[in-house]
């Protein structure tokens, strides 16, 4: 998910990543023929496994199903393989993600396969200062907290608070905390005001909950976010919000080279004529020994199905039997984020010869959460804002020109009047995509994990269930996208046998 509030910044205390180095790009920026090997022809009548979804979920999953013998089938409605995750070819040259990009450390099952895919990582640039916008006036600071001393003590409270009820939460199991219902019961905003010194605190929470949630703290309870937070590190370290959150270290210290879309095109090339694009599910039946998946593209008989598209999509399947009323209630009470990606792109970028970092955060504007989100090789330079939540509602529905200088405006109070004149401008908005319908992630509403939870993973007759929602560690984001696909894998692989 998301990429969270960012770098060493923010709510205080957040590890502060000395390092970062630019890595160099390699080779030359390979443009996506997203749909070379996948099949055009008949779907077939009848496989092993029918994976609906060719993110990076459900390719995980048909590639552990394959490399195990199972015939594999993995139906997508889109023209092109990835999903939440899309690369954009600048026009100067290199590349930058319209969705997912980060990763980090713990993040161990994306590196692993990006790394046996051939995708190569390299670290975010973190140098220099980041800057601070706030009533209309700029600071700089280094390290770890934006130079606002009242919001110092609040965020180092906060902090050691949201951990400490983190740890103890089970991954797989939040709803099982003895408080679970109370914790699922109060919004994040109310829980900080009611421990906090500064109202800046709640505005400035808001940086770390619009790009992570593409929501706001008034829309998820603290249990959520207790659990989003333990789920931030594998099976030997637990998470933190540091590392939810922080760049050199945490969920944001790396890129890939070639785009993190790379990673599912590769996975697709592998599977070839496994993959079929333009075939959107629009019926499961489940009859028989069979489950009947009817696609655009002709209906395919399966063994076991998996289903790895967003988790409110799975209600526009029409269902034969109808899905359980539990999982109804919990797909509904899980809507979609709001967010959009904004970049501009420069010749050079120019701040950090002005020893500034890139990195940028403000309590009012469009741009309230700023990036350097220049590719490997150094150049183009590119700025990035997230537009989510309620910063989404204000400029996301404005007319493009409206909204591009608002955001050219914001990033020209961070670093200077030069960036009034990017040599591109591109911006993605999630919540326009049919087959995503927002991002980065499904959000439960307050209340729902603790009486729906349980249903997250429970398969359904045949069908089994992938996404990165269903994941137990780093859900939500694109290593959460790989373990559950992996899981859903072995669960399908046990049911073969
Ligand atoms: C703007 C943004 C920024 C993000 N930043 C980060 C980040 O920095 N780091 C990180 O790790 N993660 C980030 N994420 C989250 C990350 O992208 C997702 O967690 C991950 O890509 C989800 O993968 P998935 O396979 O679970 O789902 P998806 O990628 O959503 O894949 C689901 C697939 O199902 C298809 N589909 C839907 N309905 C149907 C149907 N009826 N029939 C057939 N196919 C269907 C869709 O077209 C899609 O291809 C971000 C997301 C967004 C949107
Ligand atoms: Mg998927």
């Amino acid at each position: 998910m998301g990429t969270g509030l960012g770098r060493r910044q923010l709510l205080g205390g957040l590890a502060i990543g000395a390092a970062g180095t630019t890595g160099l790009a390699s080779g030359p920026w390979t443009s996506a023929p997203a749909t070379a090997a996948t099949t055009s022809g008949p779907l077939p009548d009848r496989v092993d496994v029918v994976v609906v979804g060719a993110g990076i979920s459900g390719l995980t999953a048909a590639r552990v199903l394959r490399a195990r013998g199972a015939k594999v089938l993995v139906v997508e409605a889109r023209d092109r393989v990835g999903g939440r995750v899309l690369n954009h070819h600048l026009r100067a040259g290199g590349v930058i993600e319209a969705g997912g990009a980060f990763v980090g450390p713990t993040q161990d099952r994306i590196l692993r396969l990006a790394d046996e895919l051939g995708v190569r990582t390299f670290k975010e640039y973190v140098e220099g200062e980041n800057v601070y916008v706030k009533n209309g006036r700029r600071s700089t600071y280094t390290g770890t907290v934006p130079p606002d001393p009242s919001i110092l003590v609040d965020a180092a409270l906060l902090q050691e608070r949201i951990n400490g009820m983190a740890s103890e939460i089970a991954v797989d199991a939040p709803w099982s905390h003895p408080r679970a219902a109370e914790w699922d019961a109060v919004t994040v905003k109310e829980w900080v005001a009611r421990q906090t010194l500064s109202t800046d605190t709640d505005t400035l929470l808001e940086c770390y909950f619009q790009p992570s949630f593409g929501s706001d703290a008034g829309n998820v309870s603290v249990l959520f976010l207790a659990w989003f937070i333990a789920t931030a590190g594998n099976e030997r370290h637990v998470g933190t919000f540091e590392r939810s959150s922080s760049t050199a270290g945490g969920a944001q210290d790396s890129r890939f080279k070639l785009g993190s879309q790379m990673v599912p095109i590769r996975m697709a090339r592998e599977l070839g004529d496994r993959v079929a694009l333009r075939a959107p599910v629009r019926r499961i039946v489940q009859r028989d020994a069979w489950a009947h998946v009817h696609t655009d593209r002709g209906t395919v008989r399966a063994k076991r199905v998996v289903v790895a598209c967003p988790p409110p999509l799975v209600l526009d399947i029409d269902w034969s039997p109808q899905l359980p009323a539990r999982r109804r209630h919990l797909l509904a009470g899980m809507p979609m984020g709001n967010l959009m990606k904004c970049d501009a792109v420069y010749e050079t970028p120019f701040w950090r010869k002005a020893g500034l970092s890139g990195s940028g955060l403000s309590h009012e504007g469009a741009t309230r959460v700023v990036f350097d989100n220049t590719p490997a090789s150094g150049a183009p330079g590119v700025l990035l804002a997230f537009v989510g939540g309620s910063t989404w509602r204000t400029y996301g529905r404005l007319p493009r020109a409206e909204r591009k200088r608002a955001v050219l405006e914001g990033f020209a109070e961070m670093f200077g009047e030069q960036a009034l004149h990017p040599i591109e401008y591109t911006e993605h908005d999630w919540t326009l995509e049919r087959w995503t319908a927002g991002g980065p992630i499904a959000l439960p509403r307050p209340g729902v994990i603790s009486t729906h939870g349980p249903e997250i993973r429970r398969p359904f007759g045949r069908v089994h269930w992938a996404g990165t929602e269903t994941s137990t560690y780093w859900s939500g984001f694109m290593d959460g996208a790989v373990r559950a696909g992996e899981r859903a894998a072995r669960e399908v692989l046990d049911k073969l046998s």
